[in-house]
């Protein structure tokens, strides 16, 4: 029944009632019935409000009810590594005749939106367990004891649906495990803490021989914030590492999002995944919807390179701000984004892979790099390219305005992280060091070196380039964002027209 008959229907009531009375109708037992309904119905609304914890709730909306390893994308050591010690749920005759202590918690550990989630479900599913689960965070905020009592309830809720559904096992996840068994600042033991006391007793109460199996696997994204309580031997003492995905990885976990979107055949996934360095699962599936609504705004038929390009932006740089700069101001911020991309193309060729003047979350403008493949290891050449980079932002508006704004604040903190990379990786001129060993001094004196050095170095090679910032900010102003590709056509046509040959030597 809609909200509005629902309505009219009950203000009907009184006046029936009005109308018996007057007719000298005794109106008592049609009162006490109505009554009677209306409680019940209340009475079962308020069973289905709180039926289930809140993240079955969530979680029934966003995944399918069951995920299988095939489900998830890259993380090939970490399920390999799960499954092995799900083996232990499995093999369970094997395992109580060798008299082998039961594995009773997995820890999850990584940074978020890995997927720890579809792993612990995936790890149900691959056991043919219940699957429970609940989240640290749901137990604050709760009074005294009852966090302990919900913990009590949650294995007991594995016991009873594992009874039901005919389980020999049962899966217990909890997320944002830091959040209840994080370390207590200063001394006192968390051990007292109820909540986290009641999940030990639980754990240490699980025996081999009981039925049904139950394992527990926890989530956090802050291993080193948990009390060492949990991690003794009998109870989270198998640690699993999800990591972000590498390239392959991500192409993976690509592939799996777009399994149900119309991805045009001329975008390349490949691509997509070499752009999206340092992104997690959960950005990846965030990076395939945002380009789907690309697309479907614009009424395509398929979603397209361009599309990925605008998605992987939002999602690194946040959602397009309408802050209306003054053209004094777009020049300024033009040239320094300029300033960028120019020593990034001379650096690092073929690297930029959008330059930008829309502004994005706290940016007004933004060069977008696009490493040549996955890299973990730096060479100290490297680092000074990446500083070079950094810092040709500021240098631009030195050499067309005689001076920096704020608008350089986040490039020279990235600067500075690294060249403290440089120096505790033993890079620098300071030879092998751990930071406690040399005075603050000499510290402010090795990195002033560093930055003065390539701040005059970067300052030399874009004065070689005076001509391209000024033949190119135009175009950039009226364009607003250019693709990596239209960047270096431009950057290629400018140079052919320019007399003055061009001399990349002396770079690091
Ligand atoms: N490896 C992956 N393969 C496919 N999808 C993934 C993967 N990792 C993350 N996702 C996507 O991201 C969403 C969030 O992942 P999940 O909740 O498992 O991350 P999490 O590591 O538990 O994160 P958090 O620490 O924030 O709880 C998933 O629902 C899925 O859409
Ligand atoms: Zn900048």
């Amino acid at each position: 029944m809609s909200k509005l008959g629902k309505e009219m229907l009950i203000g009907f009531v009184p006046v029936l009632l009005v109308f018996l009375v007057f007719l000298g109708v005794n109106v008592m037992p049609v009162v006490l019935v109505g009554v009677l309904l209306v409680s019940l119905l209340y009475l079962t609304r308020m069973r289905a409000n709180i039926g289930g914890t809140s993240s079955e709730r969530k979680g029934k909306s966003r995944t399918p009810s069951y995920l299988t390893f095939d489900d998830i994308g890259g993380q090939d050591r970490a399920k390999n590594e799960l499954m092995e010690a799900l083996d232990f749920l499995i093999k369970h005759e094997e395992i109580r005749k060798f008299g082998i202590r039961p594995l009773k918690g997995i820890l999850l550990t990584g940074p978020p939106g890995t997927g720890k989630t579809l792993m612990a479900k995936a790890a149900a599913f691959y056991t043919n367990s219940v699957f429970v689960s609940a989240s640290g965070s749901e137990f604050v905020e709760m009074y005294v004891g009852v966090g302990a009592s919900r913990v009590r309830d949650l294995f007991k809720e594995a016991r009873s649906r594992a009874a039901k559904e005919n389980k020999e096992s049962a899966i217990l996840f909890i997320d944002e495990i830091d959040v209840i068994g994080g370390k207590r600042e200063g001394g006192q033991h968390r051990e007292y803490d109820q909540t986290l006391n009641q999940l030990l007793t639980e754990m240490d109460g699980i025996h081999t021989s009981d039925t049904p199996r139950i394992l527990i696997i926890a989530a956090t994204n802050r291993k080193e914030m948990l009390d060492s309580a949990l991690l003794r031997p009998g109870r989270f003492d198998r640690h699993i590492g999800v990591d972000l995905p590498d390239k392959k990885g991500r192409r993976h976990i690509l592939q799996l999002h777009a399994a149900n979107k119309p991805v045009s055949p001329e975008a390349s996934l490949e691509r997509v995944a070499g752009e999206t360095f340092g992104f997690s699962g959960a950005q990846l599936e965030s990076v395939m919807n945002e380009a789907a609504i690309y697309a479907m705004r614009e009424e395509r038929a398929e979603i397209g390179q361009q599309h990925f390009s605008l998605a992987i932006d939002k999602v690194m740089m946040g959602e397009k701000t309408d802050r209306e700069a003054t053209m004094e101001e777009r020049k300024r911020v033009a040239l320094h984004e300029l300033g960028h991309a120019i020593a990034a193309e001379k650096v690092k060729p073929g690297t930029v892979s959008t330059v930008s003047l829309s502004p994005r979350g706290q940016a007004l403008g933004y060069v977008r790099h696009n490493p040549p493949q996955d890299q973990y290891l730096y060479t100290r050449a490297e680092l000074e390219q990446q500083i070079m980079i950094a810092l040709g932002g500021a240098v631009a508006e030195e050499m067309f305005y005689g001076g920096r704004s704020t608008g350089s604040r986040n490039d020279f903190e990235q600067a500075l992280r690294l060249v403290r990379t440089m120096i505790d990786s033993g890079l620098t001129s300071l030879g092998i060091i751990d930071s406690e060993m040399v005075s603050q001094e000499q510290l402010m004196k090795e990195n002033a070196s560093i930055l003065n050095g390539l701040h005059q170095a970067t300052r030399e090679m874009l004065e070689r380039f005076r001509f391209v910032f000024e033949q190119s900010l135009d175009i950039l102003l009226r364009e607003e964002v250019l693709t990596g590709d239209q960047f270096r056509e431009l950057l290629g046509k400018v140079e052919q027209t320019n007399a003055t040959p061009v001399s990349t030597q002396g770079l690091a």
